[in-house]
Order: structure tokens, then sequence, then C-alpha cells
């Protein structure tokens, strides 16, 4: 099998007495790293609760004091691991092979799981409040507004974010033959990211917003995570500069897109001044519609890049593995990329038709909406023709079906979503149901479907195990979940098209048929009927979660080889 890999060799072992954390004469060194992470953690521990100590609201200080709290721990954890490493640093090879660094993949695959099934979770409790209002029992905590995204980030950016960090760990390591660069960085990304993501979420429920939709967290939190982004950037960039394979697999590519353009919205759609470092608050330098457009320049393409060419990296390279099969054509793999990227960028607008946006603008969008169709489509058939040859493991395999299902609504989703983006089509769909349908068609089918399959094929591979514990639990899970995604999509449908209509029906002598109230008591079965699909899919999460649990647990162990890259079947066609 080629997929084995392990951590073996990880932190114990490596000679040369010029390696870095080594002195001339042998003897344990701190690295610059090792001592400038400590002193600026050291200065940001006192940073945070002098700050703490001034705070204008308290869940600001709660903040400050968590970043303290981490801050010390993290000087803890850098100094004890300094003690405790023996004197030369992890080898970049053992006996001709690659040292793999996976530690950081499998945090993050955990991490992964445990937001994931936070996520949905929250996205079920927020599914019954909208079929059952009293649920958000009067307070402002539990209320509507405060978990909703709380829900949006714990899906995308923690369960997808740690998926995408994780596996593109993973992939570039494979498919450069080379140890992940750095030796507290890679860490320092996955830790990094993760205190962003409980920094976010505990904001929402605290009430702390900047209401921008999917970059709800305010100054300080974005701050932090640039300088975590950054670093995943140089980190990935390191690696893939000291590969061993002179080709750049595909997969890559789509996962440095995803880097880079997240940073450039980032920026982009955070440039905000804060009104003290004593306060939360901040405004952001944009006005107006110029607002509007960049909020959705930055929505869209977090969608683009993020929840697309982040999982397509993945598709990319798990479903060739898995299959053992080669990409259908390599070729193909390049146009979908260059077009992809290309286009994705200018269809913002689509989220603002029949607003003050200019209308040249809105049409832009919409003409680049429906081009981007094509590649989409391009990617699709590159994913599912990969199996041609091997269609018996639909049948066989639960994880390559789980995978090819993903695929199929991955091409679903992007038929809709242009469709969605012709102005007529969005005069009826926007602001209904329909565009949750789309959403999670999106979500539920291709993102967490793609996760769901890597996941599956990432945990053997990372501990060393011959196959997940049970491939029949892996089905039960394929088939309650996707269960669970019918119910939820299908009655959104139903429901956006119903609204929709409802909104816009006109009596005989022009006026309105329905009062706004009933439109709302119309959609009261669909939201039951969804949330009902909410708690299969979540079941199915927790399926794995302890399938995952219990192949980690078994004590079948194959032989760590650390030498195997990504194997024949991932050689371009070229
Ligand atoms: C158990 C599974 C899930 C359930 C029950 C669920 C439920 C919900 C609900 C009730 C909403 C609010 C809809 C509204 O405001 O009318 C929502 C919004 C959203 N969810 Fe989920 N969700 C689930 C999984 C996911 C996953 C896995 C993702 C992403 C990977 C996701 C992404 C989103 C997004 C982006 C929105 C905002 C949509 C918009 O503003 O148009 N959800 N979800
Ligand atoms: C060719 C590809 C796609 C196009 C052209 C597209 C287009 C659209 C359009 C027109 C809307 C409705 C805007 C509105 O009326 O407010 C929308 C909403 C949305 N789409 Fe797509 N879509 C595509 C693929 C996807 C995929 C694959 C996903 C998820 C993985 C996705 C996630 C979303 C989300 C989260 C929203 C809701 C944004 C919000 O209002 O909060 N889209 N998309
Ligand atoms: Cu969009």
């Amino acid at each position: 099998m080629t997929q084995l890999n392990s951590s073996a060799g990880q932190g114990n072992s490596g000679s040369g007495a010029t390696e870095p954390g080594v002195d001339q004469s042998g003897r344990k060194k701190m690295t610059f790293g090792e001592g400038g992470l400590a002193f600026v953690f050291a200065a940001m521990a006192l940073a945070c609760i002098t700050i703490a100590s001034r705070a204008q609201d308290s869940a600001y200080a709660f903040h400050a004091y968590l970043s303290a709290l981490a801050s010390v721990a993290a000087v803890f954890v850098i100094l004890n691991r300094y003690t405790e490493r023996p004197a030369a640093l992890p080898a970049l090879e053992v006996g001709g092979k690659p040292n793999y660094n996976m530690g950081p993949v499998k945090f993050a695959t955990i991490a992964a799981m445990f937001w994931g099934i936070a996520g949905f979770t929250v996205g079920v409790i927020i599914a019954f409040q909208l079929a059952f209002p009293v649920l958000n029992f009067d307070l402002p905590w539990t209320a509507f507004g405060r978990l909703r995204p709380l829900h949006t980030s714990a899906v995308i950016f923690a369960f997808g974010g740690n998926v995408l960090i994780g596996t593109s760990f993973y992939v570039v390591q494979r498919t450069s033959r080379a140890r992940l660069a750095g030796y507290l960085a890679p860490w320092f990304v996955v830790l990094g990211y993760n205190f962003f993501i409980v920094i976010a979420g505990t904001g929402y429920v605290l009430g702390i917003t900047q209401s921008k939709e999917y970059a709800e967290p305010e100054w300080y939190a974005d701050l932090w995570l640039t300088v975590v982004w950054v670093t995943y950037l140089l980190v990935f960039l390191a690696t893939l500069w000291r590969r061993k394979e002179p080709h750049i697999y595909v997969a890559n590519w789509f996962y440095l897109a995803f880097i880079v353009t997240i940073a450039m919205l980032h920026l982009g759609n955070n440039a905000s001044v804060p009104v003290s470092v004593f306060s939360p608050k901040s405004y952001i330098v944009w006005s107006g519609v110029q607002d509007a457009m960049v909020q959705w320049w930055y929505g869209h393409n977090a969608v683009g890049f993020f929840l697309t060419a982040g999982f397509l990296a993945i598709m990319y390279y798990f479903i060739p593995k898995r299959a053992d099969r080669p990409v259908y054509s390599y070729r193909l793999s390049i146009i979908h990329f260059w077009a992809l990227i290309f286009l994705y960028i200018w269809a913002g607008p689509h989220h603002l038709h029949y607003t003050a946006l200019p209308d040249w603008a809105q049409t832009l969008g919409m003409t680049f909406s429906i081009m981007l169709w094509m590649p989409s489509w391009g990617g699709m058939i590159n994913g599912l023709m990969t199996l041609s040859g091997a269609w018996d493991k639909l049948r066989t395999d639960p994880v390559i079906r789980m995978m090819v299902v993903s695929v199929a609504f991955y091409g679903m989703s992007t038929f809709e979503g242009p469709m969605m983006s012709i102005k007529s089509v969005n005069s009826l769909s926007h602001y209904t149901d329909w565009t949750i349908g789309h959403v999670h068609s999106g979500a539920l089918g291709w993102v967490a479907y793609i996760s769901f399959g890597a996941i599956y094929c990432l945990v053997p591979w990372l501990w060393n195990k011959r196959e997940v514990y049970s491939l029949r639990l892996v089905n039960w899970h394929f088939w309650i979940s996707t269960l669970g995604i019918v119910f939820y999509i299908s009655a959104m449908w139903v429901a956006g098209i119903l609204q929709g209509l409802m909104w816009r029906a006109y009596t005989s002598l022009g006026f309105l048929e329905y009062s706004f109230i009933e439109t709302v008591e119309a959609m009261h079965p669909f939201y039951i009927i969804r949330a009902v699909g909410g708690v299969l899919f979540l079941l199915g999460a927790l399926l794995m979660a302890f399938n995952l649990f219990m192949t980690i647990r078994q004590p079948d162990v194959i032989e760590a080889d650390t030498g195997v890259t990504a194997g024949p079947n991932l050689v371009p066609a070229e």
C-alpha cells in the first residue's frame, strides 16, 4: 500500500552537528524560533493583562485574560519542549526517506471532527429555533442572532479550516517528498488557528461582532489570524521550496490559491479602525455600497476559495489515492485551476442584485457567474471520471462512494449557483430559503462529504492502521446523512420557492395576496423537516467520530514506512 506513512522518527532523530538547535561542540542550543517565540508570547501575556485591567467591557476583558493565559501556556510549552528535546532538531530525512511531520496533521484532523460535531449541533439548534422560536429562551446568549454566526463559523472555519490545514500539511509533504518546513511553525499555525476559533466563537455568544457575514470577528481576532495565516503561507511555500519531486502536483496549486486568496480577502474586508485598544469595537474604512461590495467580494470568494478551491485540492489528492487511479485528465485539472480562479473573483456582485450597486457591476457579476459553470463542471467531470475503470468501488467502498457523491453535489450546486445568479431568477430566490438550500447542498453535500471521505482515508494512514475500524459503519454514516441532506435541501427548495411566490402574489385588485406573517407560517412544516434532516446528518457524524476513535485504538498497527510518497497514481500524465 502506498498510502502508508508515519510520524516515526519525529522529534528523536538527526545527526549533523551543524544542524539548527545544536552549537559547534554538539551541545543543545535554543533556536532563534524557540527563543524569539517564547519572548514574544511573554510580552503578549503582559500586554494582554494590561489590556484586560483597563478593558471597556467584560467580554473583551475575558478575551484579554484568555489570551494572556494562552500566551503563558505557550511560553511554558515552548520552554518545556526545548528542555525535553534531544540536541538536534528532527532530521529532514531518515535513512534516505523523508521524515514526515504528522503531529500537526493529527491534531488538525481531531480538531476538525470535534468542531464539526459542535457546528452541526449548533446548526440543529438554530434549525429548531426557526421552527419553534421559544427555543431562543429569551436570553441574549442563546438567541438565534448570536448562534447563527456561531454555526456558520464553526462549520466553515473551525471544521472546514482544520480539514484544509490538516490535509494541506499532509498533501504538501507527501507530494513534495519533503518534511514540513519549520520546527515550531506548523504547530503555531494549527494551535494559533484553533485559538482564533475559540476567540471568535466565544465572542459571538458574548455579543462581540463586527456584523459582516462570515467575517464577524473583531479587529484583534483578525490581527491574530493575519499572523497565523501568513505563517501558514510561509510553511506551505517553504515546504514546496524544499521538495524532492520536480513537479508541483495540482492539489498544491489549489491549496496555494486558497491560502493566498483568503489572505487577500481577509485584509480587504477587515480594514477597520479600532475605537481603542481597550475596546473590541471597530469601524470599517469602507462606507455605503463600497462596503457592501467589498463584503460580498469577500463573502463570495470565501465560497470560491475556502469552500471550493481548498476542497478541490482534497478531491484531486484523495479520490485518486483512494481509487488507486490516476486523475482522469491532468491537463483538464490545470485548465480547471486557472479558469476557476480567474472567473470566481469577479462574481461577487451576484449577492447584490437589485441593490444600490451600479447595474453594470450586477451584470458583470451575473455574467462571470454563468461562465463559472464551465470550469466547475470541468472539475466535476475530472473528479468523477477518475473512477473510470474502478466504478465497482462505488459498490464496495463506502468511502469512495461518499467522495463521489460529494463531487456530484459539487456539480449540482455549481449548476444551481449560476442559475440563481441570473437576475430574473434571483429576484425570486433572493432572501428566501432557496438560498439556504443552495448553501447546504454545497456545504453538506460537497464540503462536508469530501471532508468526511478525506478523514476516513487519513486517520488509518496517520495512525498506521490497515483500514478504518468498520466500513459497515461508514456505510451507515453515508446513508443516514445522505437522507439528512435530501430532507434538508428538498425542504428548503420547496420552502424557498413557496416563500418567493407568496411574497410576489397580487390579488386582481393589485393588493398583496399574503401578509408577511402568513408566509412565515407557511414555512413551519419545512423548517421541521429541515431540522430532522439536520439531526440525521449529526447522527451520521457521531457514528463517524466513534468509528475513528475505534480506528485509532485498534491494535493492528502497520509497520511505519516513511519513505513512500504520492505513489505512481499521482504522477501527472505530461
Ligand atoms: C447538521 C447540519 C446543519 C444544519 C442543521 C444547519 C442548519 C442551518 C440553519 C438553520 C441555518 C440558518 C438558516 C437561516 O438563517 O434561515 C444555517 C445557515 C448556514 N449554514 Fe448550516 N447547517 C448544517 C450544516 C452546515 C455545514 C456543514 C455548513 C458548511 C460547511 C453550513 C453552512 C451554513 C452557512 C454558510 C449558512 C448561512 C447561509 C446564508 O446566510 O445564506 N451548515 N444552517
Ligand atoms: C459556480 C458556482 C456558484 C455560483 C455561481 C453561485 C452563486 C450563488 C448565488 C447567485 C447565490 C445567491 C445570492 C443571493 O441571492 O443572496 C449564492 C449564495 C451562496 N452560495 Fe453559491 N454559487 C456557487 C457555488 C457554491 C458552492 C459550491 C457553495 C458551497 C460550498 C456555495 C455557497 C453559497 C453560500 C454560502 C451562499 C449564501 C451567501 C449568503 O447570502 O450568506 N455556492 N451562490
Ligand atoms: Cu457568490
